[in-house]
């Protein structure tokens, strides 16, 4: 069971993560330690790329909106950002491209991906799992923002959207593990709290993780047992 410790007062998130990597660190070495509790463990669900299909969606509506252009086939995707692998295949293709994913309705029309929504409806139901969504809005977020409101809202229910994150940093979150399809996390705290589990999609397919990193290579891969191994850490 994951332990944190009780403080002796109410503490900054910060200070209270130190602590709990403490008591990870005591409890492997001496089991329970004086003034510790059970904590549920915390999942950050990434929303584009594991919930919801962004590179399906960019695909198809590229494809619709310019049928005449040359395109980025799924199996040919590498590298997160879709706008500079068009751009490497033409310079003004960038932009048409961050066109399809800047336009009205593109992130409220995402279809989810396999799986996800009864994954989350199972974790969130888990007995000491705290589940939230922590997703990143575009730049351009003018309809980015409310739209992926409306998707958890639409496909997850009203009480799920309390458990949006929306961040551009998500290292200054607070969890256990954060599965996400962007292989490099980066932002102001250079070790966060969770565990990055990388999140297989189209464009990450081939990145080779160096140990200990892990993957979940879909909704119908073992995502459970990667809750559990967590839970004993
Ligand atoms: C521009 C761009 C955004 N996105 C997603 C990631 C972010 O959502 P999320 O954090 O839910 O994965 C969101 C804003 O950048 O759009 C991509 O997945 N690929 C891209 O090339
Ligand atoms: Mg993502």
């Amino acid at each position: 069971m994951k332990l944190i410790c009780i403080c002796m007062s109410a503490l900054a998130v910060r200070d209270r993560r130190r602590c709990g990597r403490v008591c990870r660190e005591r409890r492997a070495g001496s089991g329970l330690s004086m003034g510790s509790v059970a904590a549920p463990l915390r999942v950050l669900l990434d929303m584009d790329g594991v919930l919801a299909d962004f590179e399906g969606a960019v695909l198809r509506e590229f494809r619709a909106r310019f049928p005449t252009e040359p395109c980025v086939e799924l199996e040919e995707r590498r590298g997160f950002s879709v706008r500079e692998q068009y751009r490497s295949l033409r310079e003004d293709l960038a932009a048409k491209v961050a066109s399809v994913y800047e336009s009205p309705g593109f992130f409220l029309d995402l279809d989810p991906i396999p799986g996800a929504l009864e994954a989350v409806q199972e974790m969130l139901h888990m007995q000491d799992t705290e589940v939230f969504i922590c997703t990143s809005p575009l730049q351009k977020y003018e309809h980015c923002i409310v739209e992926k409101y409306k998707w958890v809202e639409k496909h997850l229910g009203p009480t799920f959207v309390e458990r949006i994150i929306l961040t551009r940093d998500k290292t200054v979150v607070a969890a256990d593990l954060l599965f996400d399809d962007k292989d490099t996390i980066q932002g102001a705290e250079a070790n966060p709290s969770w565990e990055h589990i990388l999140f297989t999609c189209c464009h990450n397919r081939h990145v080779q993780l160096p140990a200990p990193r892990r993957r979940l290579r879909s909704w119908a891969d073992d995502w459970k047992a990667i809750l559990e191994s967590k839970r004993r850490q």
